[in-house]
């Protein structure tokens, strides 16, 4: 059977009149649902129309242009149906637009961190060149004795030489030999006489009274007598033999020394030097003496917490000869632990001197092996 011919449909006719946004909800509300019904099936019959219009004027009278016609429809409703359940914005474009603005500030970030690691590397260059023109220019401190108990400020020096006069007579030969010597280190020998032991990072010694009428104790009172301000109870003479003889950096900063004594050391035989350093972080200095025979260096006990000294090996050929240093050190009577099985005595004026527990610490600071 012959398909029955498409009658052309007249567009509505319905006069057209505008409304304005707020009169069209005010007339939406007052319309029953009847009404509503009517209303929508006249749009969506209105996008039809215009379909049905398009298909008849361009002659689509015969069986295949039918069925164009009517797959048309139904992709119409289709993409109809699809748009009602899409949601207003779309999901990609948003995603995609997020993603986009992640990749630009990732992009800016890099880039803020290329500018401040080179920022941070001019920074180093100027910090080295800022020690650089420090270590050059700064002038020598003045030769002020850090005394006391505070820490030393960074413009006095950790030393105080005396003069030479009262110990040029004394040999430095004669000291060693009249002295025995209680410890080798690897290039240098010590003899420690004392009345207390002396305890140090790499050694200990113990107490040994200087013998009267000893060679040293002729040095000792001599010390005594031209500076009777310098208070002290041991001496540690310490022999510089070969090219190789030298003490490393360290602090005489041990707890067994008085606080605020003072450290004196004498200086017998060939010249050496003895180098200062500041050795808190961020602080730069040196200072190096020079040491003739019978001259005397006090240093502070308060400084060895901001210096280090060391006494550096010399040159084959620049070696003069055995020199002998001896350390004049005001030593605490040490503390006596009381016995472990002791029973407690419930004597609260126990003696400040057998209270103190003996403890085992792991010393990681510098020593003077
Ligand atoms: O020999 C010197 O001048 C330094 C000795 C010294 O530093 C020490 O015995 O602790
Ligand atoms: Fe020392």
């Amino acid at each position: 059977m012959a398909p029955a011919p498409i009658e052309e449909v007249q567009p509505s006719t319905k006069p057209v009149t505008s409304f304005s946004p707020k009169t069209c909800l005010e007339l939406v509300d007052q319309l029953t649902p009847d009404q509503i019904l009517r209303e929508a099936q006249y749009a969506l019959d209105s996008d039809l129309l215009a379909l049905l219009t398009r298909a008849t004027r361009s002659g689509a009278t015969s069986q295949p242009d039918s069925k164009r016609l009517s797959e048309e429809l139904k992709s119409h409703f289709k993409t109809m149906s699809e748009n009602a359940h899409k949601p207003t914005f779309n999901f990609e474009t948003l995603t995609s637009g997020i993603s986009r603005e992640i990749d630009q500030t990732t992009e800016r970030l890099h880039q803020a961190n290329s500018e401040m690691e080179k920022l941070q590397e001019q920074i180093g260059a100027a910090q080295q060149l800022l020690r650089e023109v420090t270590r050059t220019t700064s002038p020598p401190a003045s030769p002020t004795l850090s005394t006391g108990t505070t820490s030393s400020t960074p413009g006095t020096v950790p030393f105080e030489k005396l003069g030479a006069a009262e110990f040029v007579n004394f040999k430095a030969e004669d000291l060693d030999a009249s002295c025995t010597y209680d410890r080798t280190y690897r290039n240098r020998r010590v003899a420690f006489y004392g009345e207390f032991p002396y305890r140090y990072p790499g050694g200990h010694h113990k107490a040994r009274p200087i013998a009267e009428n000893s060679y040293l104790k002729g040095i000792a009172n001599e010390l005594s007598k031209s500076h009777p301000t310098l208070d002290f109870n041991s001496a540690m003479v310490t022999k510089y033999d070969s090219p190789d003889s030298s003490i490393p950096p360290h602090s005489d900063d041990e707890e067994c020394i008085v606080p605020d004594s003072s450290i004196v050391t004498l200086s017998l035989g060939a010249a050496r030097q003895v180098i200062f350093r500041r050795k808190l972080p961020g602080e730069y200095k040196r200072q190096v003496i020079t040491l003739e025979h019978g001259q005397v260096y006090v240093m502070s006990r308060a400084s060895q917490e901001d210096w280090d000294h060391s006494v550096p090996p010399v040159k084959r050929a620049d070696f003069q000869g055995l020199r002998l240093s001896v350390t004049f050190r005001l030593l605490r009577k040490p503390t006596i632990a009381p016995p472990v099985s002791a029973p407690p005595t419930g004597n609260s004026s126990t003696s400040k001197t057998t209270q103190a527990p003996i403890r085992k610490v792991l010393i990681l600071s510098d020593s003077k092996v």
